[in-house]
């Protein structure tokens, strides 16, 4: 059992209930050290095996409407498929996480995509919204940070702002095995510089959006 828990962790069920609790009351989750540990151990290995040209330059958008905006953003990214042992257990987390979600909150979560990034010191992700035109069926966001010994001073908080309007946000520090899942449409968020090297996976789900019988195409 590579990925499993020793006695005295919290099983997955009582984490994903304490998500579940706190989206249905406040649209979004902050759960430190939610992620089990193997697995944040794993998903920061295999990221660090990865080699530099596999990881690509984040943009905005897809399809056509891909643009590179270095304003906007600056870290780098690497899409995760089933092909590693750590990316396969990622995805059979979140995919527990999602049939979770779906029986408690029937929110109808159907797909997932998910990535790596790297942000080197300085890099940034400006205010944005992770659902938009073209995309408007990405409903839940979920972001994990792989940092052993993130201190307070390294920076590179997510800032999560409430709504709009909302200019100060709640920051939370990227610290190995945190878990913030939050409503992709409601919930504008960006992403503080750091003074070191910052990793992270960050996924959406989404809800059946079939076009012409092409089951939910992927990004
Ligand atoms: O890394 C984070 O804290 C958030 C990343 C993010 O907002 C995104 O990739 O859309
Ligand atoms: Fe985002």
């Amino acid at each position: 059992m590579p990925f499993g828990h020793s006695g005295d962790t919290p099983t997955d069920d009582t984490i994903f209930g304490l998500i579940a609790n706190d989206l249905e009351q406040k649209g979004y989750s902050i759960r430190h050290g939610a992620l089990p540990l193997s697995l944040s151990n794993a998903l920061l290995d295999y990221q660090h095996s990865i080699s530099q040209k596999q990881f690509e330059e984040a943009g905005i958008g897809r399809g056509d409407d891909f643009v590179k905006t270095e304003f906007v953003r600056k870290d780098e990214i690497c899409w995760i498929n089933g092909d590693s042992e750590a990316g396969a257990a990622w995805l059979d987390w979140t995919s527990n996480l999602k049939t979770f979600l779906n029986r408690r909150l029937f929110l109808g979560l159907f797909s997932f995509e998910s990535h790596f990034a790297h942000y080197a010191p300085g890099a940034y992700y400006k205010r944005h919204l992770d659902a938009f035109r073209g995309e408007a069926n990405r409903v839940l966001s979920v972001v994990t940070y792989l940092n052993p010994g993130w201190q307070n001073a390294d920076g590179g908080e997510l800032v999560l702002y409430q709504d709009e309007q909302d200019m100060t946000g709640i920051k939370v520090a990227p610290l190995h095995g945190t878990v913030v899942v939050f409503l992709s449409e409601e919930f504008p968020h960006e992403v503080l510089p750091a003074t070191r090297d910052r990793y992270s996976v960050a996924g959406w789900f989404r809800v059946n959006g079939s076009i012409d019988n092409r089951i939910d195409p992927p990004r």
